[in-house]
């Protein structure tokens, strides 16, 4: 039966995280974790619906809201089977409305919108299908998997012969990762005790409780002033120990040069890698940086607005880390692009979640990328950050520092309807105390 896409709701949802400041980083000082929030009508009797957001961080969120709303009219109406049949007409359909694009193209607000619609697409797709969104992607064929990327831009890095090449080369192997990730999960580490906007001891203790829990990988937030960041450095190295993983974080606040310099003086605490340590758009700048301060690695992402800045990245050899963001590129069609290349280029890919939504969103791409596309998790994990699960239908489950295989059909993004209405802004009730 053709299901019909009849309507589409955005909200504007936002959680009040800036009071005590979960979230917070050098750049961003007091972030509201927010989602602009798509929900896709069907006409399907049984009331079956789409779901996807867009992670924003408070004000702004209602601009986003606004570009899902002016993308809506190119989705609603149509039948589900006409975008599944061919995904990557579809993207190139959604990504290119000839007077939408001029305010991208495929970057920027425009481009988070997109991510959000699309999103919600696939979930619905996935609910059709009864599979969890990582399962509908590594059951197709190689070629099924390559028909819904847009290789627009990137072929000079990756064809979408060779893309094919790769996926079946993994292809016999992808039964043994699928039972091997059900019985072990996915590895993964926490943001959560790293937060710049918390106090000595508050982060010692959160790292003590993260540690009885099992947790082996940590990161840290770096950038705020250099005595700050090496007294910081040396508490988590202190509590956590030499044997434990510590990641930074400076969210794009150094030059290039100021990067190479304070990382050569917070080395002595073993960084595994150094995140955004300078604008997402300074290529040739994370190439200078990683080449000065290997061997930790360079990471960056969360601000990569699209596959074509992750190619010139990759083929810059400028980062070691490649942290796709499930919504900041544009929806899953793109993640799988950059996916590949990094797959082609041998990078490892550690998804970014530091936000409400994006851990239940990454669990899936993490794990459909190593059950059918770079098919291992070595120096790969996935980001934890520990607040606002309870919104969500079907939250996260973590046990000893892994993500848990997620195995509900769809994407796991719709939010509980209690949350919607205690949180939309600005009229929830949240708000208006
Ligand atoms: C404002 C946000 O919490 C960021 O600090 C967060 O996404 C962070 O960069 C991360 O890597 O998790
Ligand atoms: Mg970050």
């Amino acid at each position: 039966m053709a299901i019909k896409i009849t309507a589409i709701q955005v909200h504007d949802v936002r959680f009040p995280t800036s009071r005590s400041l979960d979230g917070s980083d050098a750049m961003n000082k007091d972030p509201d974790y927010s989602a602009a929030y798509v929900v896709l009508r069907t006409d399907e009797p049984t009331g079956l619906e789409g779901h996807g957001m867009t992670f924003t961080i408070g004000r702004g969120t209602e601009v986003v809201v606004a570009a899902i709303q002016a993308l809506a009219y190119l989705v609603e109406g149509h039948a589900l089977e006409e975008f599944t049949a061919d995904m990557g007409a579809f993207w190139r359909y959604i990504t290119g409305d000839s007077q939408l694009r001029w305010i991208g193209p495929e970057k920027g607000v425009i481009h988070l919108a997109t991510a959000a619609l699309v999103n919600a697409v696939w979930d619905l797709w996935a609910k059709v299908e009864g599979k969890p969104l990582w399962k509908l992607v590594t059951d197709m064929t190689p070629e099924e998997l390559v028909r819904c990327i847009d290789f627009r831009y990137i072929t000079d890095l990756l064809t979408p012969e060779e893309a094919l090449e790769l996926l079946q080369r993994q292809a016999p192997g992808k039964a043994e990762r699928e039972a091997e990730l059900l019985s072990k999960g996915y590895p993964a580490y926490t943001t959560s005790a790293g937060w710049s906007g918390y106090s000595d001891e508050h982060m010692r203790n959160l790292c003590r409780t993260a540690l009885a829990e099992g947790w082996t990988r940590f990161k840290l937030k770096v950038g705020v002033s250099p005595e700050d960041d090496a007294r910081r450095a040396r508490i988590m190295r202190e509590e956590i120990g030499p044997q434990n993983l510590m990641m930074m974080d400076a969210n794009q606040v150094w030059e290039v040069d100021e990067a190479i310099e304070h990382m050569r003086d917070l080395a002595q605490f073993q960084p595994w890698w150094i995140e955004e340590p300078t604008s997402p758009d300074d290529i040739l700048g994370h190439a200078r940086i990683a080449q000065a301060l290997a061997p930790i690695h360079v990471a960056t992402g969360e601000h990569v607005q699209n596959r074509i800045v992750f190619k010139q990245l990759l083929q810059a050899g400028a980062i070691g880390v490649c942290q796709i963001d499930a919504c900041r590129l544009g929806g899953v069609n793109e993640v799988l692009a950059v996916l590949l290349m990094a797959a082609k280029c041998g990078v490892a890919v550690c998804p970014h979640a530091g936000g409400v939504g994006l851990c239940e969103y990454v669990q899936h791409l993490a794990m459909l990328d190593y059950i059918a596309i770079s098919g291992t998790i070595e120096q790969r994990m996935l980001e934890y950050a520990a607040h606002l699960h309870e919104h969500f239908l079907y939250p996260v489950r973590l046990q000893g520092g892994h993500y848990l295989v997620p195995t509900e059909p769809g994407y796991s993004i719709e939010m509980r309807p209690e949350s919607l209405q205690e949180y939309r802004y600005p009229s929830g009730p949240a708000w208006a105390r």
